[in-house]
């Protein structure tokens, strides 16, 4: 078993702005070659959590380590300079005046030749030699932002610290140098942490996430964990639409129009949520008002009548008001399924795919 300590290790840390704390008893660890994703809406806190390790804010409690060495608390500080930390953020904003190459070599010291020898390779390794004596302006922005990758990781840092470094790019070319820049991060054995509000960044990304919520971790872990099983009916929505169903609790039971579902632990009269993505949704034709066959994972099926259809390139999402309640439940279908407004048919949910959770207001 390994036994040496986390390359970046935070505990209880702690950030308040004129009485709110903004960030709130943070505790995290990320290993070398790990990425780790923090993961969370707008305003909750990531960039200031990642301002604290950087050192360019200082927390009011709460301490971090970097190889088993302490590198801040509230007394002791190491300068950010000395912390071994490379940055990157969305404005990669790379020297104008400076070459590629100058601009790649701009935080590593040493002789001349060793500097260059550390460029060419690292600009190599992101297919960017032949930019090597050219200026920011003559590069696309994938290109700079690749060399703002290399210039970060030019003096070997033990940790990157990224702050929603692709969100300047447009889609298609995002998600090749996401790929390109997780796969150098890796061969160097960095320790990653990154922010992004966008769970698609970090399900693509991180070995882990730490889903951010009003200053807090609320949940952490594998990225199919946080799909799978997440923590509350929040967590759920983060990463995909969701359909909500709310019962009331008797027996730790309740009963729906789906039939009934298992409440563990909640009380006689509470009410709950049971939530589905609508990918999990399972619709079957009504045969003349006779329906569907459902197995018995599928369920008690309830009818319901399309609202709308739409293509949504890879999918097809159904809206439907249903019978029972006249509330609207999405479905999405891997393939072109398009019915009319005002066809009945039936849904079902698939009981292994659901979550249960207390329901809050
Ligand atoms: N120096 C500061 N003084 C006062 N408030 C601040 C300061 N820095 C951050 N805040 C506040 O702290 C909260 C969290 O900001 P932070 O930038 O960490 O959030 P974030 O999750 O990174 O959001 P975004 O994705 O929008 O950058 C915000 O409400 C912000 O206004």
């Amino acid at each position: 078993m390994d036994t040496s300590p986390p390359r970046l290790e935070i505990k209880d840390i702690t950030r308040s702005f004129g009485g709110r704390a903004v960030v709130d008893h943070v505790s995290l660890t990320v290993q070398p070659g790990q990425v780790t994703c923090l993961l969370g809406p707008s305003g909750c806190g990531k960039s200031t959590t990642l301002r604290i390790i950087a050192g360019v804010e200082m927390q009011d409690s709460g301490t971090i380590h970097v190889d088993g060495e302490l590198v801040c608390d509230t007394i002791f500080r190491i300068p950010p300079e000395n912390r071994s930390i490379g940055l990157m953020f969305q404005d990669f904003s790379l020297f104008p005046h400076l070459t590629v190459a100058e601009n790649v070599a701009f935080g590593l010291r040493g002789a001349k030749a060793e500097k260059r020898s550390r460029v060419i390779q690292l600009l190599r390794r992101v297919d960017l030699e032949r930019y090597i004596d050219d200026y920011p302006h003559q590069l696309s922005g994938g290109e700079q932002q690749r060399v703002a990758l290399v210039r970060a990781l030019a003096p070997s840092p033990k940790i990157m610290l990224m702050d929603e470094p692709f969100s300047g790019l447009d889609n298609r070319l995002r998600d090749d140098i996401r790929d390109d820049t997780l796969a150098v991060l890796k061969e160097e054995g960095t320790a990653v942490l990154l922010v992004t509000h966008e769970p698609d960044e970090a399900m693509r990304m991180a070995d882990e996430i730490a889903l951010m919520r009003d200053g807090k971790i609320v949940q952490q872990g594998a990225p199919y964990n946080l799909y799978n099983a997440p923590k509350d009916r929040e967590a759920a929505a983060f990463f995909s639409d969701i359909n909500v169903i709310r019962g009331k609790v008797q027996g730790a039971l309740t009963e729906t129009a789906f039939g009934q579902f298992l409440a563990p632990g909640v009380a006689d009269g509470a009410s709950v949520d049971i939530v589905i993505r609508p990918q999990h949704i399972k619709i079957d034709f009504d045969r003349q008002g006779r329906g569907p066959n459902p197995t018995p994972q599928d369920g008690t099926p309830a009818r319901g009548v399309v609202e709308r259809a739409r293509f949504m390139g890879n999918e097809s999402l159904v809206e439907f008001r249903m019978d029972f309640d006249q509330s609207i439940l999405r479905a999405t279908i891997p393939s072109v399924f398009l019915p009319k407004t005002g066809t009945p048919l039936w849904l079902m949910i698939r009981r292994d795919r659901c979550f249960v959770f207390p329901a809050k207001g």
